[in-house]
């Protein structure tokens, strides 16, 4: 689309001549490959014109020289003041508002001859058998002639076999200085340490390290760069494998000059052709078809650079998903060329299509990504006895022969994609040479592609648009390049966001690995662009560990295999036929031994039968694997509703040959079913050689199977181990507390024993005490009765109270009871012995109405001893009281002052006798507990020594 003009450049003086395409005329006389290089070469520019432009490094000398050859080649430019070229601003010298516009090279138009409608050459147009090229057809000024038998031959040990990305890096000449060190003996490059450390002329980077390629390239002339990067990959393609070559870099770094070159050096493109056309030249038994195509994508939209101007801009070519992961691009113009005159015009029509544009860095700066492509198709040359053969096939489509089953094969796509016009496109991929008499078709596509380049905002909007889809497909190609080397290198299998533009979209199945890939990255050595060819040689870097498996696409005349298999059965069937009809007579003039031959003989024939049968189906099969995988069943696909309604149409035409093809594989498996059973007479041989054959294919299951439960067991053992450390942690954990409560628990055993040993003893001092108190009750003294005062009265040191009967237990009484007073009134001692379990030996019992009326009473008013001893005994024994569960202080002394008590109560027993001590009489006092009067230090004080 020719962008319009604003209002305010139409002011303006158009002082621009737009860098075009020369006309056809001038070019279509030449047939030369020099023409062409010229035609495609972009308009030389002048050193006065590129002087002041960002980037624009002045050429070498003898690049400049070149150039300015090439420029004087061209048509020449008339010397009116309105076709000056004029030179393009930076941005500091006025930018826009100096420069007029640039606009977009104009697409078609200017020579409506170069884009017919429709083109004889159209691959739709023409029947492949008739514009085969072989050795014959080429012409002597076709070939390159640099290809030589020793060159062939160290190139076709090496064919398809290299698994990595050839990477490259070409410098492009410059006067400045460089801020590259190149060294071509070990194929390194890297930063001058000098421009490194200077963080006004670096990129921020302090990385010296050098960076190693596969080869480092500089200079002018192109055909050592051909020969390095891209011839091998051209025989490859012609060899039956895929291969791309593409040229990444900054802009004006040199990508367009490697790929198309200048008239003096013709870049990658025309010498790949030539190439092909000597590699036929050289190929006598085989014989080719070539068709291209041209597209470019803009602005992510993909356009038809071969297709007429109107139709191209109303259908944009479309990706689709072809089978085994192919992309089918339609509607997409494909030419059939048979020498190199051809290519030649396909490519200047091509070029002539290109959007390219003055920038503030380039000339004739390429605003897209462009992309040529030869697609190869060989196979053997016929000898002739299949020509009969030709007459059957049609042009467009395939052999009419009907498969076994009377099936229709299916094409190698798989289907036909409708063009623009309703006419039939084969995808690429899909061949138009059809395998015939037994000679299989072998398919492959060169890709050349010329990147556009990365490049900062310039001064102009359209070109910064421009600039931004640039940048960010060219963005995508490093993602997805970076993935890929990513998953080959920790072999993940991540996903790859191949459709996050249209150019790693296109490139999927050759960056998956189907191609052989070779990359041409090229930098400017300007100190000025230091930032751009570090980060275009880390893509290289990147790119260089993305790993490839290019497979060879054949495709096998299975029809004519089929046919002759059969015939071979009719043959041994009619045989076999024979010798069963003359077995009865013959048996009977046969021998035992000859008979046991003759049984074998059968058996073979039987054997060879089973065997054609089974081959047949496999070649059925086979085809249908290779005419897209179609009859494997697959899981049914989401249907993307974003997909345009052609799209749709296209997966809904897949889907229903899939359908189709699945049909005819059932049919097939009930044919292979309907062979399997053993004939009711098959001999025991027969009938082992089956077993072995089951027992066979189950060993191969068996194996098939452990290796999926190994792969299915990784991530399982990994799952399991996770869960065993965790589990183990929780276990250690309880395991621990486990021990310590073990702990606590025989630590509390041991202190219940310990308190069972006091209780034990304490049963024994209660009962020892009991023993002591009924032995003094015994002696029948009347130790309650205060007898020496007179039986009433309180006592005093002076008189004490007589020991009373019972009172030696009322004693102990009280002086257990102040003890544990002392102790406290929770300890163990005061439960044992508090007046709640003591209520019938009190210690008031001692100052207890004498009148009362118990009946326990022995008239004296108290108790009587048996009847307190009863008491005594009633309580439960110690061991069997409940344990508290308060632990007792060890200090707890229950034992019982027998000496004292002796001493206190034989001073009781005698009236008259002798005072007891002071001190004896104190604690006697205190432990008894005399009343509230009695106790108080006051009343004890009165009575003290003043009173004796
Ligand atoms: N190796 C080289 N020897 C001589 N001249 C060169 C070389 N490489 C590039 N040039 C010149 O430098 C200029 C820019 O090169 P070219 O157009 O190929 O860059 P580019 O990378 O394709 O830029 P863009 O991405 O903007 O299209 C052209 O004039 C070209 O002739």
């Amino acid at each position: 689309m020719i962008p319009s003009t604003p209002a305010s450049s139409r002011l303006r003086t158009p002082l621009f001549t737009p860098k075009r395409m020369p006309s056809t005329s001038s070019l279509s006389s030449t047939s030369s490959l020099e023409s062409l290089s010229r035609a495609n070469s972009k308009a030389p520019s002048t050193p006065l014109l590129t002087a002041n432009k960002k980037y624009k490094a002045p050429l070498s000398t003898e690049a400049r020289s070149k150039n300015l050859k090439s420029k004087s080649m061209l048509a020449p430019v008339p010397a009116s003041p309105l076709n000056l070229k004029p030179g393009s601003p930076t941005k500091s010298n006025g930018g826009n508002s100096s420069r007029p516009r640039t606009p977009v090279t104009p697409r078609r138009g200017e020579s409506p001859s170069l884009f017919p409608a429709t083109s004889e050459w159209d691959v739709s147009n023409v029947d492949p058998e008739s514009v085969l090229v072989d050795f014959q057809t080429v012409e002597a000024g076709d070939v390159s002639a640099e290809i030589d038998e020793a060159w062939l031959k160290s190139a076709q040990k090496d064919l398809g076999k290299d698994d990595k990305v050839m990477v490259s890096v070409r410098i492009r000449p410059s006067d400045s200085t460089s801020a590259w060190i190149p060294n071509q003996t070990d194929n390194t490059i890297k930063l001058d340490a000098n421009l490194a450390k200077n963080p006004g002329v670096g990129s921020g980077t302090s990385s010296t390290s050098p960076f190693t390629f596969d080869a480092i390239l500089t200079g002018t002339p192109n055909k050592p760069i051909y020969t390095t990067v891209a011839r091998s990959h051209v025989h490859a393609a012609m060899d039956g494998y895929n291969a791309v070559v593409f040229a990444y870099g900054q802009t004006a770094s040199g990508k367009t000059f490697t790929l198309t070159g200048s008239q003096d050096e013709p870049g990658i493109i025309p010498r790949a052709m030539k190439d092909v056309f000597a590699c036929i030249k050289r190929t006598p038994s085989r014989e080719y078809l070539l068709r291209c195509s041209y597209l470019e994508i803009y602005n992510e939209n993909i356009h038809d650079l071969l297709a007429p101007p109107s139709s191209a801009a109303a259908n944009p070519v479309q990706i689709q998903g072809g089978v085994n992961g192919d992309v089918i691009l339609a509607p997409l113009r494909e030419e059939v060329v048979t020498s190199l005159k051809g290519v030649k015009e396909v490519l200047k029509r091509g070029d002539g299509n290109r959007r390219t544009a003055c920038t503030d860095w380039n000339d004739r700066s390429s605003r897209s990504h462009s992309v040529f492509r030869l697609v190869i198709e060989s196979r053997e040359r016929s000898g002739g006895d299949d020509d009969d053969d030709d007459e059957m096939q049609s042009f467009s489509g395939r052999s009419t022969t009907p498969a076994m089953n009377g099936r229709q094969t299916p094409g190698m796509g798989g289907r036909q994609t409708p063009g623009m016009n309703g006419r039939q496109t084969p995808g690429p991929g899909g061949p138009r040479l059809q395998a015939r008499g037994g000679r299989s078709v072998t398919t492959s596509v060169l890709s050349l592609i010329d990147l556009a380049g990365s490049e900062k905002a310039t001064s102009d909007k359209e070109r910064t648009r421009e600039g931004k889809y640039i940048n960010t497909s060219l963005l995508t190609l490093g993602t997805v390049i970076g993935t890929l080397a990513d998953n080959a290198g920790k072999k993940k299998a991540d996903h790859v966001p191949f459709r996050n533009s249209k150019l790693t979209r296109m490139l999927q199945p050759s960056l998956s690995g189907n191609a052989r890939i070779s990359v041409v990255c090229t930098i400017n050595p300007d100190t000025s662009a230091i930032g751009e060819s570090m980060s275009t040689l880390l893509f290289a870097k990147r790119i260089k560990n993305v790993k490839l498996n290019a497979q060879k696409k054949e495709v096998v005349d299975t029809d004519a295999l089929i046919e002759r298999y059969r015939k071979e059965i009719e043959d041994l069937k009619s045989r076999l036929a024979e010798r069963e009809a003359d077995a009865p007579v013959r048996n009977r003039r046969l021998s035992a031994r000859e008979k046991i031959d003759e049984s074998k003989a059968m058996q073979d024939l039987n054997g060879r039968i089973q065997q054609l049968t089974k081959l047949i189906l496999t070649s059925q099969s086979v085809e249908d694997v290779k005419e897209g995988d179609l009859s494997r069943p697959s899981s049914p696909q989401k249907v993307n509703f974003d997909m345009s309604p052609y799209e749709l149409q296209q997966e809904l035409l897949a889907a229903r040959t899939q359908l189709e093809s699945q049909a005819t594989q059932i049919l097939s498996l009930e044919a292979a079913l309907s062979t399997r059973p053993l004939p009711a007479d098959a001999s025991d041989n027969e009938k082992d050689r089956m077993i072995a054959e089951q027992a066979k294919t189950i060993r191969e299951l068996e194996i098939v199977v452990n290796g999926y439960e190994e792969n299915l067991g990784e991530p399982l053992r990994a799952v399991r181990e996770d869960v065993e450390k965790e589990w183990s942690g929780r276990l250690e954990e309880e395991i621990k507390k486990r021990e310590a409560k073990e702990r606590w628990a025989d630590e509390v055993v041991k202190e219940l024993e310990k308190e069972k040993r006091l209780r034990v003893k304490m049963e024994g001092e209660r009962q020892a005490l009991a023993a002591f108190v009924s032995k003094f009750d015994s002696l029948g003294l009347n130790l309650g009765g205060m007898a020496g005062n007179g039986g009433a009265g309180v006592p005093s040191k002076l008189q004490p109270p007589l020991p009373s009967q019972g009172g030696a237990a009322a004693a102990y009484a009280a002086k257990q009871q102040a003890r544990l007073s002392a102790i406290g009134n929770s300890s163990f001692a005061s439960y044992i012995l508090s007046p709640r379990r003591t209520d019938n030996m009190v210690l008031g019992d001692l100052n207890q109405d004498p009148s009362s009326t118990n009946p326990a009473s022995n008239g004296t008013g108290y108790q009587a001893s048996p009847m307190r001893l009863d008491s005594l005994k009633s309580q439960p024994s110690l061991m069997e009281q409940v344990m508290p569960e308060e632990e007792f202080g060890s200090e707890m002394s229950f034992e019982l002052d027998e000496l004292e008590v002796e001493h206190q109560l034989l001073a009781r027993s005698v009236a008259e006798l002798p005072v007891p001590s002071l001190n004896t009489a104190n604690r006697w006092k205190v432990a008894n507990g005399f009343g509230a009067g009695v106790a108080g230090g006051k009343e004890n004080k009165e009575n003290e020594p003043t009173q004796a």
